[in-house]
């Protein structure tokens, strides 16, 4: 199973490039620019991704974050997530970054998105892994924000192709910014949310008619809506779901109670993502495994898990195809 999972061309759909940043980098960088770091040494940081929730966790990642001030730091940190990539037959992927993190703390936004795209573009030339950026808003701040953050980035706009929202989902539902995505929309970007994460089925429906999104990122708490489940097996609306975090953010109490294996088999596509690796313990081969072994899933299921994010994702058809046809071959 390993040698198979590791022979899928695997498409990354769900990945924020602050959650790559491994405890080693984050010393590192913490050195580099000075930054006293809360911790001894890397087993001691390590030791503190204990998490109860998605709060807890978030905490973690925005004080990780404060190591990142110059385009160097952004750009080591992409290119270290790339590496891992090609180690792992990660042949695109579609990554989120998160400005407002940066710019709140007067990291220039020309410095974040400049260091990750010359890594991505590197990345393409180098390793042959094709990616797309997604700029990412911060939900728990507010739509004003948001739209500063947009007029912010449209001097890059070439640089990204979609927007999304992350961070705390309760209380925090998409319709707070319905306003800013329909400005998103109107300027062509794609568009994407997390919702059904920790927060209700209701937040699913509001991203699909209200923000009218491509994909739900997460989406696992669909399942409290038998009406929501048909409505995205009909229409195909991708889930790009993180095994790894669901068990790491007590969404699911463990892997064997996930319901990514249901929803792949009633016809849902459902993908795989590592969506914050450092934090939560695995890339998308850890990914894969996990489930493979907790939910004994086979190659067929296995080769359509890959299959979705391949149809899931902003790549053209024509790329889609000779993918699709890579897997099929691996049957
Ligand atoms: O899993 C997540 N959910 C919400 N916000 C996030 N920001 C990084 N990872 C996540
Ligand atoms: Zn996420």
């Amino acid at each position: 199973m390993e040698t198979f999972i590791h022979a899928l061309p695997k498409v990354e759909l769900h990945l924020h490039i602050e959650g790559s940043l491994e405890p080693e980098l984050l010393f590192t960088l913490a050195e580099r620019n000075q930054i006293p770091l809360p911790y001894a040494d890397v087993e001691s940081l390590r030791a503190a991704y204990q998490f109860t929730n998605l709060q807890s966790f978030l905490d973690i990642y925005y004080q990780g974050a404060n190591v990142l001030i110059r385009e160097q730091d952004f750009y080591d940190l992409t290119w270290a997530y790339l590496q891992k990539c090609h180690q792992q037959n990660v042949v695109h992927t579609e990554i989120f970054f998160d400005p407002q993190t940066h710019t709140d703390r007067g990291i220039p936004f020309a410095d974040v998105i400049g260091g990750i795209s010359r890594a991505l573009a590197d990345g393409e030339s180098k390793l042959g892994i094709t990616s797309a950026l997604i700029l990412s808003f911060l939900r728990h701040l507010s739509e004003e924000a948001a739209f500063a953050t947009l007029e912010q980035a449209l001097p890059y706009r070439d640089l990204f192709v979609g927007i999304g929202l992350d961070s705390s989902e309760k209380g925090n539902p998409p319709e707070k910014f319905s306003r800013v995505f329909a400005r998103v929309r109107e300027l062509g970007f794609k568009v994407v949310a997390h919702a059904g994460e920790e927060g209700p089925a209701e937040y699913i429906w509001t991203a699909l008619n209200d923000l009218q999104v491509a994909r739900i990122d997460h989406g696992v708490r669909c399942v409290d809506d038998p009406a929501l489940v048909e409505h995205l097996r009909q229409t195909r609306v991708p889930l790009t779901v993180c095994p790894l975090s669901n068990t790491k953010l007590c969404v699911f109490s463990e892997m064997s109670e996930h319901n990514i294996g249901k929803l792949l088999d009633q016809g849902l596509c459902v993908t795989v993502n590592s969506d914050d690796p450092a934090y939560f313990g695995g890339y998308m081969e850890e990914n894969y495994l996990a489930i493979q072994s907790a939910l004994d899933l086979t190659k067929p299921q296995l080769a359509q898990l890959a299959r979705n994010g391949i149809e899931a994702s902003f790549m053209t058809e024509q790329r889609k195809q000779a993918l699709m046809a890579q897997v099929d071959s691996l049957l």
